[in-house]
């Protein structure tokens, strides 16, 4: 990021100095592929690394690797108890962020805490977002109109089916833009939506790793106007789109403010708080805040939803029974969040859905402030740390046959087994509080330095009320060839350290399905839709990204 990794203002007694020096004589680094001079292992594929990592990992009988491209030295963290040593409980000195010049210098994503190296401007992003975002404060504030916009989905995937991709990320995105701002998201074309949409649509390109400024961020000095300098450019516009994405609703919501509306915010609690150090900055800590949070949520909980549609159609069993369990306990009325604890399965749906396919599946990199002597290591200052959340999920030895989808898994006397759910939460990242060592009973620092997701409750709570809604009333099944078989599901990526799904085809349908009928669905629908829904059998056909063909279309 063009930053200096040193930032964290550490007494240097606890920083690397003398000790650095030491474990670089005497210690070897980590395991790894045979480097090449100065490329390093750039030879590696770029496709699905996580699974290129996992595999160098178990060549080298060894968790932990170390790769290089060019300069930069790269570790990987291929299992739980790993990636918890060096990212838990010394995050101390693994809770930075690495370089980007492209995305941190060039488009103006410095503002964004969640690329922002470990130091103040941070610790004042992060302090503000989470006081929105602990589970209490988000139970109060944000369930009523996360259930309206659960509502809102189902509703949505009545009227066009085709669309669902759209659906998910538009009421994602409007339920956070009301929390944040409180501000009317239209059906269709919602100005607030289209604004981020624009922003984060240059933080994918800029994950996609083809800028050869991040490799030699020297390059960020080439004028604008000499050949293949289009990157600054780029970088340019995509510095407008993020302010406009911070600025725009915030003002709007301002504006609100002033005329009396507005008040339950996150906008106008943060600002009420008044607790930002000083120094004329609360404000733009706050507005940064605020967006981080639409940013956060957009990015990533779209996408285990979409992969749910995929899931529940090719594991019909999964699906029967998650559905029995609705209702049973919910008896023609839609979930609600306090239904939670008498819902496991579901639950356990949720968490499956999470493992099978995290959504980063090397998580977010983090960066070392320091040398470090792990395991018998030496690990330098400066490396870019990546966690195998992919490996992690599919550790044989705590989720057997971990291809299968198996919600079962997480149940025990018919409740969720925290300490598997403690595993998947690894899909939110590391660098949280440990409770393990008794130690960090004394060592208050240890909060300063938590990195996971801060916004892993509300995803949660979408995710768990999203699928509950959506099984209520649907029954999920494999879209059908023009000669009426039914076809599995390809999924398709794009390529990326994060995962994105391209469209897919499946069959929704509001009862029993000539196609899929196992289960009648008819005492479970909400009265909400039951009208629509009466007369409709089979409601949607999606239709494959690639070809953008329609299969076919059955609306009775
Ligand atoms: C299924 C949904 C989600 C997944 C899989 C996910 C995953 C992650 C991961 C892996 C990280 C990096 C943690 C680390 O550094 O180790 C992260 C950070 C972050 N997430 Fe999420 N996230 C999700 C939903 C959300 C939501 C809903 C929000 C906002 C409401 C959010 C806001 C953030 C922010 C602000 C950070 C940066 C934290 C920091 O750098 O201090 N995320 N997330």
């Amino acid at each position: 990021m063009g930053v200096e990794l040193s930032t964290l203002n550490m007494p240097p007694w606890r920083g690397a100095g003398y000790f650095g020096r030491k474990y670089r004589q005497t210690l070897p680094l980590p395991p790894g592929p045979k480097q090449y001079p100065i490329v390093g292992n750039l030879n590696l594929p770029n496709k699905d690394q996580w699974i290129v990592y996992d595999r160098i990992a178990k060549e080298h009988n060894s968790d932990i690797i170390h790769i290089r491209t060019f300069g930069s030295s790269l570790i990987v963290l291929n299992s739980f108890a790993a990636a918890v040593d060096l990212l838990d409980r010394r995050s101390r000195i693994s809770s930075s962020r690495p370089a980007a010049t492209m995305l941190y210098d060039l488009m103006g994503w410095k503002s964004m805490f969640s690329i922002q190296p470990y130091g103040q401007e941070w610790r004042d992003r992060r302090r503000v977002f989470w006081q929105e975002f602990h589970p209490e404060h988000g139970q109060r504030h944000h369930r009523p109109i996360q259930l309206h916009y659960s509502r809102e989905l189902v509703r949505r995937l009545y009227d066009s089916p085709l669309e669902f991709q759209a659906h998910i990320r538009h009421t994602i995105g409007a339920s956070i833009i009301s929390i944040a701002y409180g501000l009317d998201v239209q059906g269709k074309d919602d100005p607030y939506i289209t604004i981020a949409n624009n922003a984060l649509e240059y933080l994918d390109i800029s994950f996609a790793g083809t800028f050869m400024v991040d490799v030699f961020p020297i390059l960020r000095h080439v004028p604008r106007w000499m050949p293949g300098a289009g990157f600054r450019a780029t970088g340019e516009r995509a510095t407008h789109a993020l302010n406009l994405s911070i600025e725009v609703p915030y003002l709007q919501t301002l504006k609100s403010l002033t005329e009396g509306h507005g008040e339950s915010t996150f906008v106008h609690r943060a600002l009420s708080r008044g607790e930002i150090p000083s120094g004329g900055q609360e404000e733009r800590v706050i507005k940064e805040s605020v967006a981080a949070a639409y940013i956060g949520a957009n990015e990533t909980t779209p996408f285990p939803l979409t992969i749910f549609f995929a899931i529940m159609a090719h594991n019909l069993d999964v699906q029967t029974k998650a559905q029995r369990e609705l209702d049973q306990y919910l008896d023609h009325r839609f979930p609600d969040f306090e239904d939670q604890p008498h819902l496991p399965y579901i639950s356990a749906v949720m968490l499956e859905t999470l493992r099978w396919e995290p959504m980063t599946p090397l998580g977010l990199a983090h960066g070392l402030i320091s040398d470090d002597k792990f395991r018998g290591y030496y690990l330098p200052k400066g490396s870019i740390v990546f966690y195998n959340v992919w490996a992690i999920l599919r550790d044989e030895t705590i989720f057997p046959e971990p291809d299968k989808f198996n919600p079962s898994r997480f149940l025990k006397d018919g409740l969720i087994d925290t300490q598997l759910k403690d595993r998947v939460m690894s899909s939110f990242g590391f660098g949280r509080r440990h409770v393990v060592s008794i130690l960090c009973l004394y060592q208050p620092h240890v909060r300063k330095y938590l990195r996971i997701c801060p916004g892993r409750y509300f995803a949660m709570d979408t995710l768990w009320l999203s699928m509950a809604s959506i099984l209520s009333v649907y029954t999920i099944g494999k879209p059908v060839d023009e000669s009426g078989r039914k076809v599995d599901i390809a999924l398709k990526y794009k390529a990326g350290l994060n995962r994105f799904i391209a469209r897919f085809a499946f069959f929704l349908c509001a009862d029993e399905s000539p196609y899929i009928g196992t289960y009648s669905r008819s005492n479970a629908r909400s009265s909400l839709v039951l009208a629509k829904l009466r007369n409709s059998f089979l409601i949607c056909l999606g239709f494959d990204f690639a070809t953008v063909s329609t299969v076919s279309l059955g609306v009775h």
